[in-house]
């Protein structure tokens, strides 16, 4: 075993290794580099296109431009001429904005053209830009690199921009702006500054214990308080997928046996022709993904393969194998049953009752084609006490006919119910985990919270150890791991020297 003066200088060592190798305590700098340029707005024919310029040549493009040598005011829409810087030719007549540093998207000098959108007004200006020195056409996300360069975005803020432009429904859009507006970087940063904050009095006992007189209670508390931290993040781990979900679509899987319906179905859902549709059982074969928007919410509803069992085909048994796995796996599972068949539907009845469990959406589609006073009502009650004897629960249970369009408005209701279920979330004060990498980060930092509480009664420097570890795991995650910070709460908590 290490004595206590051995253990202090091994963890100084490795103190001053990790700090020498990720310290970044000092403010960003502004790394000087070229002025690049692009079109911002979306390509192609419009009203309006913005052209955005960014690095220290930005203000020398701007009175180029204008042929002007005045000096810009600073974040004002000005009415302004724009010529060829050469040829002196006028380009078009728009508005620019100019935003000095460090108050900008990058945090370098930026100007911002607002130019009429037409093809040949954005190349000749673009082109205009390209004859000033030190300017160059930008690589795609350098303008958001630079920003996260120069510290005005961190990592989980630059994503949320990321996911607010692939954004599709009103919820993704949602929580990617929260995102990108610091609300998931703001959460991990306090987690970290909790486990800085009870470090510190463990690194304050291993440094100063023997003169300073801190009590060895002091370590407990400590320990207790990173227990309820690990508590917390495990608790944010456990937010069954809904931060993923919401970010690349809940899964919704139509199944059932050949012909009930499953394509038309779809097609009805996607509001066009996405997967054939024919009276030939077996019809389906592949799985037909269609991302849709359900009250807001992405979803990705398949179609799959009619499961039958009587099959000798080899294509349509493997669709049929795939259609079981996707049933599986779905957030929400739809399963159509033909209820105008007439006489012995046993396969259905075997299928549906091998396949439902409690989360299925049962759907009797082409009631058209029922009587509903003579036989139907009866038919379906039979079905749903079969499943209550059965299996133990009351289905869930719409009717539709894809062909008349009936019944297709309430579907939507229940799904968008079910998805705003999915999707509650429980703890309001936790983000959702909209991505792998924070959990792939967060599981390391509980795996080094395990290791820490397992030496900490017996070995406080390695239990330091996996402390720093599991500071510098959440750190990975917005990129802050500036683990010097730590010094910073032991002299402010504790006024040491004083
Ligand atoms: N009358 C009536 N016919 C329907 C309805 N829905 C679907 N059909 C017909 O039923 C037949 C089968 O429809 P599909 O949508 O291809 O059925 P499927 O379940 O995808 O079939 P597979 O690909 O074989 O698994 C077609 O002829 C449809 O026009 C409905 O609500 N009423």
């Amino acid at each position: 075993m290490l004595n206590r003066s051995n253990k202090l200088i091994q963890f100084k060592r490795f103190y001053s290794t990790t700090t020498a190798t990720i310290n970044n305590n000092d403010p960003p700098k502004l790394i000087k580099k070229d002025t690049i340029y692009s079109l911002s707005s979306g390509v192609g024919k419009s009203g309006v296109a913005v052209i955005r310029v960014s690095g220290p040549q930005s203000k020398n493009v701007l009175q180029s431009l204008i042929n002007k040598e005045k000096e810009p005011k600073d974040r004002l829409a000005t009415l302004g001429t724009f010529y060829h810087p050469t040829t002196k030719e006028p380009l078009d007549k728009g508005i620019y904005i100019w935003f000095s540093n460090p108050n900008s998207f990058t945090g370098e000098d930026v100007v911002e053209f607002h130019i009429h959108g037409g093809r040949a007004v954005i190349h000749d200006t673009l082109e205009a830009i390209s004859t000033i020195p030190g300017t160059r056409s930008s690589q795609p996300g350098e303008f958001t690199k630079r920003s996260f360069d120069n510290g005005k975005l961190d990592l989980t803020q630059v994503e949320g921009l990321s996911d607010l432009l692939d954004a599709q429904t009103q919820h993704q859009r949602k929580i990617a702006l929260d995102q990108m507006q610091g609300s998931i970087g703001k959460f991990y940063h306090t987690l970290r500054n909790d486990l800085i904050r009870a470090s510190a009095y463990m690194e304050a006992f291993i440094d100063f214990g023997d003169d300073a007189e801190l009590e060895p209670e002091i370590v407990e508390q400590s320990k207790q308080k990173i227990l309820a931290i690990k508590e917390k993040i495990i608790q944010h781990l456990n937010d069954g997928r809904r931060g993923e979900r919401l970010r690349d679509g809940a899964q919704i899987a139509i199944v059932g046996p050949p012909n009930a319906g499953k394509s038309s179905l779809l097609n009805l859902l996607a509001k066009r022709k996405a997967s054939i549709v024919s009276p030939i059982p077996g019809t389906t074969r592949d799985i037909v993904e269609v991302v849709l928007d359900i009250g807001g919410y992405p979803v990705v509803v398949g179609d799959t393969a009619g499961i039958r069992h009587s099959t000798l085909d080899l294509i349509e048994k493997e669709g049929i194998e795939m259609a079981k796995e996707r049933f599986k796996q779905s957030d929400i599972k739809l399963f159509l049953y033909d209820c105008s068949i007439h006489g012995d539907d046993a396969d259905s009845m075997d299928l549906l009752l091998n396949i439902i469990d409690k989360n299925t959406i049962l759907v009797f589609n082409k009631v058209d084609l029922v009587d509903k006073k003579l036989n139907w009502d009866s038919k379906r009650k039979e079905i749903l006490d079969t499943i209550y004897q059965r299996k133990g629960f009351h289905s869930n249970y719409i009717e539709i006919s894809c062909l008349e369009n009936i019944g297709i408005q309430n579907l939507l209701l229940h799904l968008e119910n079910n998805l705003k279920q999915l999707f509650e979330i429980d703890d309001k004060e936790a983000p959702l985990l909209t991505r792998v990498r924070y959990k792939e980060h967060l599981n390391d930092c509980v795996e080094s919270l395990n290791r820490y509480i397992y030496y900490c009664d017996s070995d406080i420097v390695l239990a330091s150890e996996e402390l720093r570890s599991a500071i510098k795991s959440i750190g990975e995650i917005t990129f802050s791991v500036n683990i010097d910070d730590l010094l910073d709460v032991i002299f402010k908590d504790f006024c040491i020297g004083k």
